[in-house]
């Protein structure tokens, strides 16, 4: 008998039944619940008089539609929509009695962040959410994947979900990743590497020696894009990093029951004899710090290249990156550092967490904004917002020029008002860079925190890795 993966271990640890064609019944320990994807399951709950199965292992933050400016507890600022949306997550989680993380509480961010700070994610769970990047709780050794509205309902009323198992895919990088460069960098020169669907089918697992290095932060940023890559979830095996940021969390176990989980949380590991249905392996010193210059997530290349020409592609791609560079405004042979940007965000669940902005803070400590340019920085919790302000990075970021807002997905997403206009070109430190994603016309450059400062200072995408010469020089 071959050995397991860590994805087959969390499976069958969680598995409640399995029909003859492959279709399974598993249990879900963890449901994370935001205003977009679920009115409609508590509404479904609702019509048939159900009850939210286990609330304890339910939890609720507004996350999407919320302004990031102060007053923002008063809906009548927001869109219908918006407001909607928030005033439905009040009423159902009250109803329903699930735990909830409301504007007014310190606690509120993005789901996807908060989950992790407060300890309900941890090590070999089950975590579902009614979002895509839901795979961010994977950097725990958590087996974490969106779910849909209609599975959102599902969940809420039984605590399992319906699922057919993907495939194994180990995602190795080897060796140390080279100053300047980080776990964004390493996340998006896969996806640049094994496109949109190469992940497609399959849940990843991250490992080598650079993801073993990286912080959890680091870890949550790499998990957070496997779906633009395709996968149905991205995991990192736990490990003395992982034990050291769960212990002492809100949520976490405590005393005899941190012992029986820790046991348990040994254990998950792929073993050596496991088998891969495919493997993809980056040497860590290869991966450059990236950007992307088009309009999918894996249109990725190093800041010291070109924007490519279509014709360099093959069929359907042609037109793809044709219709890319019209959308972004940009000529093929161009370098891409010649490309000016006219806003900065520095937030999302991708990189909003402390170690992100304590990056960022890094590169713009006594500089400014470039004329011009208008930045954002948007912590991901308010508890991130809280530490960032304890260590003085939020005085670093006024002093240069950014607007320091409260905890939400914001620019991320164009569901709220912060927004960019048509035409506008932004350095962003959030995972999709889809046509009209920031804002109708807006145009999206994804990249790290530091890459984003850098950008910040000088006007145009940059090679962090010269102002870090710079400032060692000076
Ligand atoms: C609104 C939500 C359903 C969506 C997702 O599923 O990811 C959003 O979070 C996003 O990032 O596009
Ligand atoms: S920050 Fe962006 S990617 Fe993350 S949940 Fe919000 S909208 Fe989705």
């Amino acid at each position: 008998m071959t050995g397991k993966t860590l994805y087959d271990k969390i499976w069958d640890a969680h598995l409640v039944d399995q029909a003859e064609d492959g279709t399974c019944l598993l249990y879900i320990d963890r449901h994370l619940v935001h205003e977009v994807t679920s009115p409609q399951a508590f509404e479904g709950l609702r019509m048939t008089g159900r009850k939210v199965h286990a609330p304890d292992k339910t939890i609720a933050v507004p996350d999407h539609n919320v302004p990031t400016t102060e007053g923002r507890e008063n809906t009548a600022n927001m869109t219908e929509e918006s407001r909607i949306q928030v005033e439905a997550l009040d009423r159902n989680a009250r109803e329903f009695g699930i735990h909830y993380y409301p504007v007014t509480d310190i606690r509120q961010g993005i789901v996807h962040i908060v989950g992790p700070e407060q300890g309900w994610t941890l090590p070999g769970m089950t975590v579902v959410c009614g979002d895509s990047h839901t795979a961010t709780h994977g950097a725990f050794g958590a087996l974490a994947h969106g779910i849909g509205t209609s599975e959102v309902e599902h969940v809420l009323a039984t605590q399992t979900l319906i699922q057919k198992k993907s495939k194994n895919m180990k995602v190795e990088i080897t060796g140390k990743l080279l100053p300047g460069v980080t776990a964004k960098d390493i996340t998006l020169a896969v996806i640049g590497l094994t496109g949109t669907a190469g992940g497609t089918g399959y849940v990843i697992e991250y490992c080598g020696q650079a993801i073993r290095d990286l912080s959890m932060e680091g870890r949550m940023t790499v998990c957070n894009m496997a779906i633009e890559g395709g996968a149905r979830a991205g995991l990192i095996a736990p490990d003395e990093k992982t034990f050291a940021y769960v212990m002492g969390r809100p949520h976490a176990p405590k005393g005899a029951q941190w012992e029986a989980a820790l046991s348990w949380w040994k254990t998950l590991y792929s073993d050596d004899d496991a088998h891969w249905d495919k493997v993809v392996t980056i040497r860590a010193e290869d991966i450059a710090p990236v950007v992307t210059w088009g309009t999918s997530p894996e249109d990725v290349l190093p800041i010291t290249g070109q924007v490519p020409d279509p014709s360099e592609f093959q069929g359907g791609k042609i037109e793809a990156a044709r219709r890319s560079l019209d959308y972004m405004g940009l000529t093929p042979g161009m370098k891409l550092t010649d490309i000016k940007v006219d806003a900065v965000f520095i937030g999302s669940c991708t990189n909003g967490r402390i170690e992100d902005l304590r990056a960022a803070a890094d590169i713009l400590r006594g500089k400014t904004l470039a004329p011009g340019v208008r930045g954002m920085v948007v912590p991901g919790s308010g508890l991130v917002r809280a530490q960032a302000e304890e260590e003085g990075l939020d005085e670093v970021f006024k002093a240069a020029g950014f607007e320091w807002r409260l905890a939400g997905c914001s620019m991320c997403l164009g569901m709220n008002p912060d927004q960019l206009a048509p035409g506008e070109r932004c350095a962003a430190t959030s995972n999709r860079n889809f046509e009209g994603r920031m804002g109708r016309g807006g145009r999206t450059h994804l990249m790290s925190p530091v890459m984003a400062a850098a950008a910040a200072v000088t006007g145009h995408l940059t090679d962090v890795r010269e102002l870090m010469c710079e400032m060692a020089q000076a």
